[in-house]
């Protein structure tokens, strides 16, 4: 079967894998808000589009393609990241989960241990055990440094920071992990309160590029529970960008030690925040359909780069 896309979830964070090496698709913010919408299109989180090979590689012939005719450079895979409303994103936990069970799957690569290219840095891959479908990725370090979040005003770190978001005082602490997160600690932590104040915290004027936001319950040193609103997404049952920020920033804040569990409405992650400073997240991805595009939608998605 003439298969153009893979859909996965990671946590019920759910993606669409479009391989340009068996289907492209030009990636203009008007075919993927077409393409995720649960309702005009095929539905979904985001869409992960690769791999890319940039070093001009004949692209591997379509379907069954493995490594060998891809990379004979070794060259690491690259993957552009975009979220639902067309913004694309430098880095997603889930989504690097999903692509790494994707690229291992589709034989694109040979060992358990490789590594991706993302617009927020190159990260570290192991499939850990490939039939439970769980990896380990190294997501890098973070910095809580506002120019490199960013978050504007004069260069400090963003650690317990007044922000008015909407009328109401709240202190955050921000970070990056190659994508920005804003951290808002709270006694309690519901799906109603992320979208309540999701949408002001994303589109506040105080972040640039815009941010994720994650509301944190601390339960112990070991346990914290987060819901999210994500840039470009809105609100999701699960994200390891975020489960690795709001870690790091219960970190940062004396609150937990270096390994935590995160727990979220669609499930937990395991990270770890190593002495160097680098942050690992293990957890879980399922497949949970492959498919093509209904010629219907095929006519409405167009071909042109704008
Ligand atoms: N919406 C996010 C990217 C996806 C993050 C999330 N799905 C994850 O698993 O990390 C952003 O614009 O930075």
């Amino acid at each position: 079967m003439d298969v153009h896309f893979k859909k996965y979830h990671g946590l019920g964070n759910d993606y669409l894998v479009i391989d340009p090496n068996v289907r492209d698709v030009v990636m203009t913010e008007a075919n993927i808000r077409l393409i995720c919408d649960r309702n005009f299109g095929i539905g979904s989180d985001g869409i992960l589009y690769g791999p890319i090979f940039d070093v001009g590689r004949a692209s591997p012939r379509a379907g069954g393609a493995s490594c060998e005719d891809a990379q004979p450079t070794g060259e690491i895979p690259r993957l552009r990241i975009l979220n639902p409303d067309g913004s694309e994103a430098e880095k997603s936990g889930n989504g690097l989960r999903i692509f790494a069970k994707y690229l291992f799957e589709k034989q694109y690569v040979r060992s358990k241990e490789f590594q991706i290219q993302t617009l927020g840095g190159t990260v570290s891959v192991q499939v850990k055990d490939d039939v439970a479908g769980m990896i380990r990725i190294n997501m890098g370090k973070v910095t809580f440094v506002s120019d490199e979040i960013p978050v504007a005003g004069q260069r400090r770190e963003v650690v317990n920071e007044a922000l008015d978001v909407n009328g109401v005082d709240f202190k955050v602490t921000c970070l990056s992990i190659g994508n920005p997160h804003c951290v808002i600690p709270m006694e309690q932590v519901s799906e109603e309160r992320a979208r309540a104040i999701g949408p002001f915290v994303e589109n506040h004027p105080r972040f640039p590029n815009r941010i994720n936001m994650q509301l944190l319950k601390v339960i112990d040193r070991a346990n914290i529970d987060i819901r999210i609103w994500e840039r470009g997404a809105g609100y999701t049952l699960a994200s390891g960008s975020s489960s690795c920020a709001a870690a790091c920033a219960a970190h940062k804040l004396g609150l937990v030690d270096n390994d935590i569990t995160v727990h979220m409405p669609g499930g937990t992650l395991h990270i770890e925040i190593m002495p160097d400073g680098e942050v690992f997240m293990t957890g879980p991805v399922e497949g949970t359909f492959e498919g093509t595009f209904h010629a219907d939608l095929q006519k409405r998605i167009s071909k042109s780069k704008v």
